[in-house]
């Protein structure tokens, strides 16, 4: 497949995911738009997240045209081009020559289907755009589904496939916490929790303070763990699973003295650049956080386990072809180990923050409910979590934070996300 358009480099991408089952993320960083300038890189990125968030509504508008199912790449091209068009109201006749060439110049087996892209997408960009905005959003794959219907109910689960659908916002955490200043600053919306909001596409390393690291990049819901263990200066707290760094940031710019330990060196060396851009300091450490021989008295320690990141689909939307329900168990296992450790680090009377970015209740609320059966002493600190912004109703009766895409639908929706804060009382 040719790459040297924005629009070629779209289609790679949706191909890379919906057929060898590659991470939009893995793709970009192995190299797969490496030949467009940096603005038809961020250009092919975006066509191609729109038309993953879009693909059963692409579908449905090429069905009519198609007699049998084309082969792969130049379906990612058809679904790529009916997305620009609909979604994005770009012009038809410049996306379907654009189309047709892509075909004709990349190789052998796709030129055939020049013609056949010419006729289909001519005729597919006639149909009227209530038949592209009245399909429902994507369904979840059905493992996830399910278990999203039966922790949270159909409208719920309903709600979170639109909130995906719908993609997300850019969030900001000031450095100084001062979101009103910050929205003012980049014409953005402060959010309830203390978040900034950007809306529309930004690059982001252009906007103003980025250079300076007055700001980092973190989703709101993200930026509530951090909150809810509420670090004050001088403190000090292990980050244990920290990389590439958005909490240890938020860690650091309280005035705890942080140390940050992460498995991964690659992800560890990101959170020192991070550090650096923004002038703050924290020990950082690579290590398993299982066997790490660290001190045993921290103040707090921060968990932010790794985990299914079913709650990123927003901003992931390659992640239900990705992903499926084998090691889920594992990854549960992992969690309550890791957190079982956590509890070791932390000294008697001090606070460990347990956190995923999972909608999935064995990632979240039981491990919970399962580390305070295992653990006699240890109980949910609900009180922490009653943060500025957190909505009464989003803790749930275990004493944790539950965070889903739906919420805020009318701002713009967040992250899903669990946290709970739980003392060690011996
Ligand atoms: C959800 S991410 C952390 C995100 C980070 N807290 C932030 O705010 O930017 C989970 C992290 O856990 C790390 N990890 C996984 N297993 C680990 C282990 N056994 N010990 C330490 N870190 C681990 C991964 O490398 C990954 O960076």
């Amino acid at each position: 497949m040719a790459e040297e358009t924005a629009r070629g480099g779209a289609a790679r991408l949706v191909l890379g995911v919906t057929e060898d089952r590659q991470s939009l993320g893995d793709q970009i960083q192995s190299g797969a738009l490496s030949r467009l300038a940096p603005p038809d890189r961020a250009r092919a990125q975006r066509l191609a997240l729109a038309t993953l968030r879009n693909l059963n509504r692409a579908d449905a508008v090429l069905k009519p045209f198609l007699r049998k199912a084309p082969p792969p790449a130049i379906r990612a091209t058809l679904r790529v081009a009916v997305t620009e068009i609909f979604a994005e109201g770009a012009a038809a006749h410049g996306v379907v020559s654009e189309a047709v060439d892509l075909a004709r110049r990349s190789g052998r087996k796709t030129e055939a289907f020049a013609p056949m892209v010419n006729a289909v997408l001519r005729r597919a960009a006639e149909t009227p755009a209530e038949a592209w905005a009245k399909q429902p959003p994507a369904p979840l794959p059905g493992w996830l589904r399910g278990r999203l219907m039966s922790a949270y109910g159909k409208a719920a689960t309903l709600a979170m496939e639109a909130a995906h659908a719908r993609g997300a916002p850019l969030d900001l955490t000031p450095k100084d916490g001062d979101a009103a200043a910050l929205a003012a600053r980049l014409g953005g919306e402060k959010l309830p929790t203390g978040s900034v909001r950007l809306t529309g596409p930004a690059q982001v390393s252009d906007l103003p303070g980025y250079a300076e690291g007055d700001w980092w990049v973190q989703d709101a819901a993200a930026a509530l763990a951090a909150k809810a263990l509420a670090p004050r200066p001088g403190e000090r707290v292990l980050d244990l699973c920290a990389a590439p760094g958005g909490k240890t940031l938020q860690l650091a710019a309280a005035g705890a003295c942080v140390t940050a330990l992460d498995l991964s060196a690659p992800r560890m060396a990101r959170l020192e650049e991070n550090l650096a851009r923004c002038r703050l300091a924290a020990e950082t450490v690579v290590a398993d956080a299982l066997t790490w021989e660290g001190a045993a008295d921290f103040d707090a320690v921060l968990l932010d386990a790794p985990c299914s990141a079913t709650g990123t689909i927003r901003r992931h939307p390659d992640l239900p072809h990705l992903r499926d329900a084998s090691g889920l168990k594992e990854i549960a296992a992992l969690q309550a180990a890791l957190l079982d450790r956590a509890l070791t680090l932390v000294r008697p009377g001090g606070r460990v923050v347990f956190a995923t970015c999972s909608l999935l209740p064995e990632e979240g609320e039981r491990q919970v409910s399962a580390a305070i059966e295992r653990h006699s002493g240890l109980v949910a600190d609900r009180d922490a979590l009653a943060l500025p912004g957190v909505e009464p109703g989003w803790i749930g009766a275990g004493g944790g934070l539950r965070l889903r895409p739906d919420h805020w639908s009318d701002r713009g929706g967040m992250d899903g996300f669990f946290i709970a804060c739980l003392r060690r009382r011996d």
